[in-house]
């Protein structure tokens, strides 16, 4: 529903970008200057690309013959900081360039910003601004909503807090384009994601298919690489959820929702150890028989692996020499072992 080809030089920089996003969560991702928040503008209108073409739903937004002004383009914007209105209360933020008559309800449930309604933004956490931003900006009813970076200025807690209402912005059904270069919300929220480098993509597919690549997790630095499983709870006891995913039934710990629920969980690359044979005696829960799909090695120490379980995938970082040493080839069967701590609190979605 979103077709852009486009190019546009800034001094120094080109961005030149095709890509082609859907319904759900297109995340754009990416390192600091890669082009990210130049193409979140030329698609808005914000920015003039020097040629190509922007197109919404088939309809055109800019191209030879045409280039819409940004408030005629049925796309809501939300920008790094909130930029709410100082002297406005909370409603009339939200309300400010909706159709008249709009019920802000809703979308003030959605949220979770109903008691905030008759406050001024200057007393608002940043959180709580986020979420009004965001909120003003559905209200306008969007086409497409772009959210470039919204959670940047938060502290780790915050961004954790407000994730999930971001998750039901998304099953709510408005197409979003996530600009971002935090690789947890990426994880947590995309359906397609779409990896920007020097103004090019390098890149595009389903999250889940490729963050479980090897060569993609090359791209992303051995910190930030992890596979992404999804599952469906099947108990919740003292803390840990029992998920049953494609890879087998997995114990994790900081997993909200109740039994029968669907969640996604990202498993970091670091946080998976490799053997031979089948440990026993070990305080780790998860025990996963494997196969090592690809083995590739990287610039510096490290190797990262692909294996895979039926239909389930994992990536694991080992050093050069423990593969040596382990004689570890493509096509053998191992045993993954993922410690149940391994999956961070912020890594773990609906
Ligand atoms: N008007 C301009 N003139 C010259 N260079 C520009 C201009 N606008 C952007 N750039 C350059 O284009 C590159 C991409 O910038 P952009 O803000 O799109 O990156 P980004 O991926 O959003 O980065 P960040 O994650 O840091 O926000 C940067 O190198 C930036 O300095």
């Amino acid at each position: 529903m979103l077709d852009v080809d486009i190019t546009r030089r800034a001094g120094a920089f080109t961005l030149d970008v095709t890509l082609a996003a859907s319904s759900g969560v297109t995340a754009v991702f990416g390192p600091s200057g890669a082009g990210k928040t130049t193409l979140a503008r030329c698609i808005a209108g914000l920015e003039r690309p020097d040629s190509g073409r922007v197109a919404l739903g088939g309809e055109v937004m800019f191209g030879p013959d045409r280039d819409l002004p940004p408030h005629l383009r049925g796309i809501g914007y939300v920008f790094q900081e909130p930029r709410l209105f100082p002297h406005l209360d909370v409603t009339a933020n939200l309300l400010y360039g909706a159709r008249p008559g709009t019920d802000p309800g809703p979308v003030a449930e959605m949220l979770d910003i109903g008691p905030l309604l008759g406050r001024r933004p200057g007393g608002l956490s940043g959180g709580e601004a986020a979420r009004v931003a965001i909120g003003r900006a559905l209200l306008r009813s969007p086409r497409l909503l772009i959210l470039d970076e919204p959670l940047a200025s938060l502290d780790r807690r915050r961004r954790a807090a407000i994730l999930p209402y971001l998750e039901r912005l998304r099953d709510s059904g408005t197409p979003i384009l996530y600009i971002s270069h935090a690789i947890e919300e990426v994880a947590r929220l995309a359906t397609t994601l779409v990896l920007l480098q020097d103004g090019r993509v390098a890149a595009s597919g389903s999250v889940g298919d490729l963050l479980s690549d090897p060569d993609v997790a090359a791209r992303l630095g051995p910190d930030q690489a992890g596979a992404l499983i999804e599952g469906r709870i099947t108990a919740q006891e003292g803390g840990l959820a029992t998920v049953e995913t494609p890879l087998g039934q997995l114990e994790v710990a900081g997993v909200d929702g109740p039994p029968g629920g669907r969640v996604r969980v990202r498993i970091r690359a670091e946080d998976v150890i490799v053997a031979r044979m089948r440990p026993e005696g070990l305080s780790a829960r998860n025990v996963l028989p494997c196969r090592i799909a690809t083995l590739r090695a990287g610039q510096g120490p490290g190797v990262m692996l692909r294996l895979e379980a039926g239909d389930g995938r994992l990536l694991a970082r080992l050093t050069r020499r423990s593969v040596e040493e382990m004689g570890l080839a493509e096509g053998q069967t191992v045993w993954a072992v993922v410690k149940t701590s391994g999956v961070a609190r912020m890594d773990v979605g609906r």
